[in-house]
């Protein structure tokens, strides 16, 4: 069975592109541009939205009682902070209407919503695996928080103990059950495209 740590180096080049993208140089630096910031935040709502329901497959397919309340008790997490930030986000950035999805999204809506309705615990937590543990890497790599709150709560939303205890859980929950290495290669692809097509 193939490991969380294996599928991350065979799947090195398109993970460092992704982790080191210019997005994420300028989201540590507090410069990305007004219009960027807000492309990619309105089409991360919508990836929200698709990333919650996979949360509650991965609930209700858990194969055991103690990793199923520790995933609900992260989409009560998700649900709360988050969306909090969103909602204060795109009101300062002047987003009032719900976007078209991009390629990536609509991509990334079609993995979630084919693995939720696969009801396959090992798919759901694979890609929730790479959607956390490629953000966390990120984070980790960025200094200091700019002072612009719009800036810092979501490098911090990435980072810190607490997020990186859920990503520990995750990718040991994978190498328990097994990954599936086809939805971990896409959802890395789907996450570099993510963030190429805030810039347009
Ligand atoms: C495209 C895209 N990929 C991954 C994440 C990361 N992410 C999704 S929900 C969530 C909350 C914590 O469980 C986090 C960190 C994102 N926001 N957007």
């Amino acid at each position: 069975m193939i490991t969380s740590a294996e599928l991350r180096h065979r799947h090195a080049e398109v993970w460092d592109a992704a982790v080191g993208h210019r997005f994420v140089d300028e989201l540590g630096a507090g410069t990305v541009d007004d219009a960027v910031l807000a492309r990619y935040l309105a089409q991360d709502a919508l990836f929200l939205d698709a990333f919650v329901a996979l949360l509650g497959a991965a609930v209700a397919a858990a194969d055991r009682p103690g990793p199923r309340m520790v995933v609900a008790r992260q989409l009560g997490l998700v649900a709360g902070d988050e969306d909090d930030y969103f909602a204060r986000a795109l009101a300062r950035l002047g987003v009032d209407a719900p976007a078209e999805p991009l390629a990536p999204t609509s991509g990334f809506l079609a993995l979630m919503d084919g693995s939720r309705r696969s009801a396959d615990y090992a798919t759901a937590m694979t890609v929730l695996l790479v959607a956390e543990w490629l953000y966390l890497d990120w984070a980790q790599r960025v200094g200091d928080e700019p002072a612009d709150w719009l800036y810092a709560e979501w490098i911090a939303l990435h980072r810190g103990p607490a997020f990186a205890a859920w990503v520990a859980f995750l990718r040991a929950e994978v190498d328990r059950v097994g990954a599936d290495e086809q939805a971990f290669a896409r959802a890395v692809e789907l996450e570099l495209a993510f963030f190429d097509a805030a810039y347009g």
